[in-house]
């Protein structure tokens, strides 16, 4: 098993300034920037640009890019996303420049442009410019929030399916990535949140990076991102025209499957309470009117969602209707 993790990281303000100098040090000379339309505006280089979603509306040719010897991604999850993916096809290395904080794609490992996500390098460079993140749109910033309380689920999910199933698990990789979680929920909680901007991107780097360390993206996804694929899916299915961003769907998930979790364990008691409030502190959503989903679709996605891909969690083979509208209840989601 080949770990990969980022040889550089940059978190400071004017932080895009240096992508010169990092092409450099890594003796790269000719990147294609792979961006969005909300974002180009940070891309004062002299290179090639692309938009990813030209990117993704197309077959990738290698030989349409073979003067290029790296992909830097400039952007949100998407622009990110699509740029790790493009290196990935071409087999040149990715360098992510996330330009807000909305979820761990800035440093995973992970391509989740296509379902479902598969393990790529992780990025040879993350260069994350806080001044640019700090005037991102504060929705995107609340967003990253739920991609990080994610971890404390999916830490509890990955440790039962070790009890219950003998699954290879490492305790190194899900400390890291529960004690992230932990500081930043506590934060948080007890903070004035001048610092959480440049606190939930280390949060957001160092949860790619225990994806990394584990080759598996068990640390940070569990049942509550199985809960927010399944909203994916069954946008896809009804056609919604719902907006959620991944680490909002997340957030919620979190909610429920952490109270799933302390209906088990006595020892987590008040746990899912003290996930919501971190949530809500951040204005992030908490309830399925906030993420703009009928009941029943929270429902539905409840009912489907161990069935998104072979990963054992507390949802175990899956909760009926009446279940999962009891746990939606409980939990204030509906
Ligand atoms: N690979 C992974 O590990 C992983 C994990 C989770 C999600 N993802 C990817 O991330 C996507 C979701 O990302 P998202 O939640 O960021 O949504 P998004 O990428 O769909 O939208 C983000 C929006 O914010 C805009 N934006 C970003 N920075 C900005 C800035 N500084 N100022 C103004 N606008 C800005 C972007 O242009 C875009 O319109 C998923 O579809 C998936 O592809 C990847
Ligand atoms: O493996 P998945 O479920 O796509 O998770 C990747 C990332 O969203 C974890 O935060
Ligand atoms: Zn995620």
């Amino acid at each position: 098993m080949i770990i990969t993790t980022p040889r550089f990281t940059i978190i400071e303000d004017g932080a895009i300034n240096k992508l010169k100098d990092v092409l450099k040090k890594l003796n790269l000379k000719n990147p294609l920037v792979i961006t969005g339309k909300h974002t180009k505006k940070y891309c004062k280089f002299p290179y090639d640009i692309e938009y990813y979603d030209k990117i993704l509306s197309q077959t990738i040719k290698k030989q349409d890019y073979i003067q290029y010897d790296c992909i830097v991604g400039v952007g949100g999850g998407r622009a990110i996303d699509t740029g790790k993916y493009l290196a990935y096809k071409l087999g040149v290395p990715f360098i992510s420049v996330p330009t807000t904080a909305s979820n761990d794609g800035i440093a995973s490992p992970i391509v989740s442009i296509k379902k479902p996500s598969f393990m790529v390098e992780a990025p040879i460079a993350i260069i994350a410019d806080t001044e640019i993140i700090k005037k991102s749109p504060k929705r995107l910033l609340s967003a990253g929030m739920g991609d990080i309380v994610s971890n404390i689920t999916a830490v509890l999910d990955w440790k039962l399916a070790y009890k219950e199933k003998g699954e290879r698990y490492s305790e190194s990789s899900a400390i890291f990535s529960k004690t992230i979680a932990k500081e930043l929920i506590n934060y948080v909680l007890n903070s004035d949140l001048s610092e959480y901007t440049n606190k939930l991107v280390k949060a957001l780097v160092g949860s790619g990076i225990a994806i990394a360390i584990a080759n598996s993206s068990r640390p940070a996804s569990g049942s509550e991102h199985l809960f927010s694929h399944a909203l994916d899916m069954l946008k896809e299915k009804y056609n919604l025209n719902v907006n959620s961003l991944h680490g909002e769907q997340c957030g919620v998930g979190t909610i429920m499957m952490s109270y799933l979790h302390e209906k088990e364990n006595k020892k987590l008691s008040g746990l899912s309470t003290k996930i919501k409030e971190s949530l809500k502190k951040v204005n992030a959503p908490t309830t399925s009117k906030e993420l703009g989903f009928d009941e029943d679709i929270i429902i539905e996605a409840l009912t489907i969602a161990h069935k998104i891909r072979n990963r054992w969690t507390i949802l175990r083979d899956g909760l009926n209707r009446e279940e999962a509208k009891k746990l939606a209840e409980e939990t204030g989601v509906i």
